[in-house]
C-alpha cells in the first residue's frame, strides 16, 4: 500500500483522489521500470532527475521507487514530511536518464579534477561526488582522478580527500565503509595544466579503468582562470574520450569584462562545442533557486501577483559574516560586483523574472533568461554604491580590513560591498525596482529573496496599521541560506475583543519540514552535468548578456578611481545602500526587528 502526501482534505475531493491514483499508478510503472533498468547496479536508490530527451516532454522522474512500498502515515501533529511521503509531479515515466541506460550498455564515467589540490576540490568537489556515490547516484563503473601539479601519489590524494569527506546527519550508516569503497575509486595524476605529455599520460590510465567500455569523461576545471585554456586544449586534444562523451565544468570568474569573457568563450570554443561547456553557477544548484520555479509555476496564487502591477520592488540580498580571508589576491581583481552580482544575484533574478518558459527544457529556460537580461537597462553609476570593509575592535577582538589581507594593495578601490538598482523594460516588470546588495565581512550571513507587494488600494484597516503603510505590505521571503525557508507577511488580527493587527509570518521552515538534510549545491550541479541536464548551467549568450549589463559601470568605477564607502567589518554595510533604496522607494527587508 502507498501512502501520498496530499493538499487536499483526506478522501472528500475527487480531484486529490485522482492525483494519488494517478500518483500510485505511475510510482508502480517507476518502480517496474526501474526493476528492469537497475538490475546489477547500486545506483540511484535515492537521486531525483530532472532531464528532459528531445523527444519527450519534460517530466520529473522519481529514481527511487517513492510511493512504491513505504507506508509512513502522517501524523496531523507531525509537520515533518518522509522523504517517501513528499508531494512531487506525479511521475511519468518516459525518459531513463542517460546513464541509467548507460550502465546497461556497460559505459563509465571518468571524473578528473583538475586543480585537484586546490582549495574548492578539497572543500566542495571531492565532497560532492562523495556525497553523490554515497546516496547511489553514480553510475556502477566510475572513476575519480585528481590532476594538479602538486607531486602526490594515489595514496596520498585519498588521504588528503578522506579529511574533507563528512557523512550527512541523517544517512550515516555504513558512512566509513562506503568512504573507503569510494577511495579505492579515487586516483591521483602530476602534471602540467599545458602539457599535451601529461594529458597523454592521463589518457593512458583513463583507458586502463576505463577497461575496453564505453568511455565518458568530465574534466572539473577548479583552477585559476590564467589556466582555463591551457587545461581545456590538453584535455581535449589528448584526454578526451574515445567513444563517449566529453565534458568539461568551468569555474567562475568567466572572464572580468565583456570582451574578456567574449575571449574565453572563443577560446573555449576552439576545442569545445557549447554543449559540452558546463559553466557552473553553483547559486542554481541551490536547493531554494532550484525552487523559485515550483513555486513561481505550480502554484496558481504566485504568478498571477508576478508583474509590475501588485509587485512594488523585490531584493535579492547576499551578505557573508567573514571578509576575503585567504582569498584576497583572487578577490582584488574582481571585486564583489564580479563576484556575486553579475552571476549569482543576476541569474537568481533572471529565474525570478522570466516569463512561463515553453518547457522546463534546459534551452527552453535559458532561452526565457535570455530574454530577461537582454529586456535590461545597463547599470548606471547613478544607481551602484560600493564600499569596502575596515578594521574593527569588537569585544576585544580586531577584525582585519580588507587592506590587512597581505596579498591586496594597501590603496585598493575594491569594492567588497555594492548595492544596485537595475530595471527590466519588459511589460512585466516596467518600473518595478529590482535592488540587489552584496558584501563581505557584514553582521550576518545570509542569501535571500524578498518581495514587496503593494499597499492594498483602500485598505479598510489602514487607520489600525498605523502611519507607515510599507510596514504592512505583504513581503514574500525565499531565504536561499541559511536555515532554507519561504514565509510570507501578511497582516493578521491579533485575537481578542479589540481590532489590532500584527505581522505574522505563514512561515514553511525547511528544517521543520523536511527531515531530509538539503543536499549541496556541487552535488546537485556534478549530477546534473554527469547526466547531460544543462538547464542549470550558464549558455554564452546568457553569459554576454549578464555582462553586458555590468560592464561599461565596473569600467566607470575603475576609470574615475570611485572610492568605497568604508564600513566596519561586522556592521551592516554602508549607509549609501539606504539612500540608493530610498531613491526608487525601497526599504530594505532585511533591515529591522521583523526580518
Ligand atoms: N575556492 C572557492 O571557494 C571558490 C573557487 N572558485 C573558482 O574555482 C577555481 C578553483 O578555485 P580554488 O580551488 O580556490 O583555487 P586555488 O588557488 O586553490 O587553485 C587550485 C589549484 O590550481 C593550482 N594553481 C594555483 N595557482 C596556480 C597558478 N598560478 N598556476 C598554475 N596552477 C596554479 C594549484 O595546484 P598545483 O599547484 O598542485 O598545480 C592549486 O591547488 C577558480 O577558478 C576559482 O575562481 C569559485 C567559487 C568558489
Ligand atoms: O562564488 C562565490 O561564492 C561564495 C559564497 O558561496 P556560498 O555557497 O558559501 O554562499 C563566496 O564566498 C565567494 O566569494 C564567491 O566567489
Amino acid at each position: 500500500m502507498t501512502t501520498t502526501f496530499s493538499p487536499f482534505p483526506s478522501s472528500s475531493s475527487s480531484a486529490a483522489a485522482l492525483i494519488n491514483h494517478n500518483q500510485r499508478i505511475a510510482a508502480v510503472a517507476a518502480a517496474s521500470i526501474r526493476s528492469k533498468h537497475n538490475n546489477n547496479n547500486n545506483f540511484n536508490q535515492c537521486c531525483f532527475s530532472l532531464k528532459q530527451s528531445s523527444s519527450t516532454p519534460l517530466h520529473l522522474q522519481h529514481q527511487d521507487g517513492i510511493g512504491a512500498s513505504k507506508a509512513s502515515p502522517l501524523k496531523a501533529s507531525d509537520n515533518i514530511l518522509k522523504d517517501a511521503e513528499v508531494l512531487s509531479v506525479p511521475p511519468v515515466i518516459q525518459d531513463i536518464p542517460n546513464f541509467q541506460q548507460d550502465t546497461q550498455t556497460s559505459s563509465t564515467v571518468s571524473i578528473t579534477v583538475v586543480g585537484a589540490s586546490g582549495d574548492l576540490a578539497k572543500k566542495k568537489i571531492f565532497p560532492a561526488l562523495f556525497a553523490l556515490y554515497y546516496e547511489g547516484c553514480l553510475p556502477k563503473h566510475f572513476t575519480i582522478y585528481g590532476y594538479a601539479r602538486s607531486k602526490m601519489t594515489d595514496a596520498e590524494l585519498r588521504t588528503m580527500v578522506s579529511k574533507t569527506l563528512t557523512c550527512r546527519i541523517d544517512q550515516r550508516e555504513n558512512c566509513g565503509e562506503k568512504m573507503d569503497q569510494f577511495l579505492q575509486r579515487c586516483f591521483y595524476h602530476p602534471g602540467q595544466y599545458d602539457s599535451q605529455q601529461n594529458f597523454l599520460d592521463l589518457d593512458k590510465k583513463l583507458k586502463e579503468h576505463e577497461d575496453g567500455r564505453v568511455a565518458n569523461r568530465l574534466f572539473y576545471l577548479s583552477i585559476p582562470p590564467n589556466i582555463f585554456i591551457d587545461a581545456v586544449k590538453c584535455a581535449s586534444t589528448s584526454a578526451s574520450a574515445a567513444s563517449g562523451w566529453t565534458r568539461v565544468i568551468v569555474e567562475k570568474p568567466f572572464g572580468r569584462d565583456s570582451e574578456s569573457s567574449a575571449a574565453l568563450t572563443r577560446s573555449l570554443k576552439q576545442y569545445l562545442d557549447e554543449d559540452q561547456i558546463f559553466r557552473i553557477d553553483h547559486y542554481l544548484g541551490k536547493e531554494l533557486v532550484e525552487n523559485l520555479s515550483v513555486l513561481r509555476f505550480s502554484n496558481l496564487i504566485f504568478e498571477p501577483l508576478w508583474s509590475r502591477q501588485y509587485i512594488r520592488n523585490v531584493q535579492f540580498i547576499f551578505a557573508e559574516d567573514f571578509g576575503t580571508e585567504g582569498r584576497g589576491g583572487y578577490f582584488d581583481n574582481y571585486g564583489i560586483i564580479r563576484d556575486i552580482m553579475q552571476n549569482h544575484l543576476l541569474q537568481i533574478l533572471a529565474l525570478f523574472a522570466m516569463e512561463t518558459p515553453v518547457s522546463l527544457d534546459a534551452e527552453d529556460i535559458r532561452n526565457e533568461k535570455v530574454k530577461v537580461l537582454r529586456s535590461m537597462r545597463p547599470l548606471q553609476l547613478d544607481d551602484v554604491v560600493i564600499g569596502q570593509y575596515k578594521s574593527h575592535t569588537r569585544g576585544g577582538v580586531k577584525y582585519p580590513a580588507y587592506t590587512d589581507d597581505k596579498t591586496v594593495p594597501n590603496d585598493s578601490l575594491t569594492p567588497t560591498f555594492a548595492a544596485a538598482a537595475l530595471f527590466i523594460d519588459n511589460a512585466r516588470w516596467d518600473g518595478v525596482p529590482f535592488l540587489m546588495k552584496a558584501g563581505k565581512a557584514l553582521h550576518d550571513r545570509r542569501a535571500e529573496i524578498r518581495v514587496q507587494f503593494r499597499h492594498v488600494p483602500g485598505n479598510l484597516y489602514n487607520k489600525n496599521i498605523g502611519t507607515d503603510l510599507d510596514l504592512a505590505t505583504n513581503e514574500l521571503v525565499i531565504r536561499v541560506q541559511p536555515d532554507e525557508a519561504i514565509y510570507l507577511k501578511i497582516n493578521n488580527k491579533v485575537p481578542g475583543l479589540g481590532m489590532r493587527l500584527d505581522r505574522s509570518n505563514l512561515n514553511l521552515l525547511y528544517a521543520a519540514r523536511y527531515s531530509k538534510e538539503i543536499p549541496d549545491a556541487y552535488e546537485r550541479l556534478l549530477l546534473d552535468a554527469i547526466e547531460g541536464e544543462r538547464r542549470l548551467f550558464i549558455r554564452s549568450d546568457e553569459l554576454d548578456a549578464a555582462w553586458s549589463l555590468f560592464t561599461p559601470v565596473l569600467k566607470e568605477l575603475e576609470e574615475k578611481k570611485v572610492v568605497p564607502e568604508y564600513y566596519p567589518y561586522g556592521s551592516r554595510g554602508p549607509v549609501g545602500s539606504h539612500y540608493l533604496a530610498a531613491r526608487y522607494k525601497v526599504r530594505w527587508g532585511d533591515v529591522g526587528s521583523e526580518q
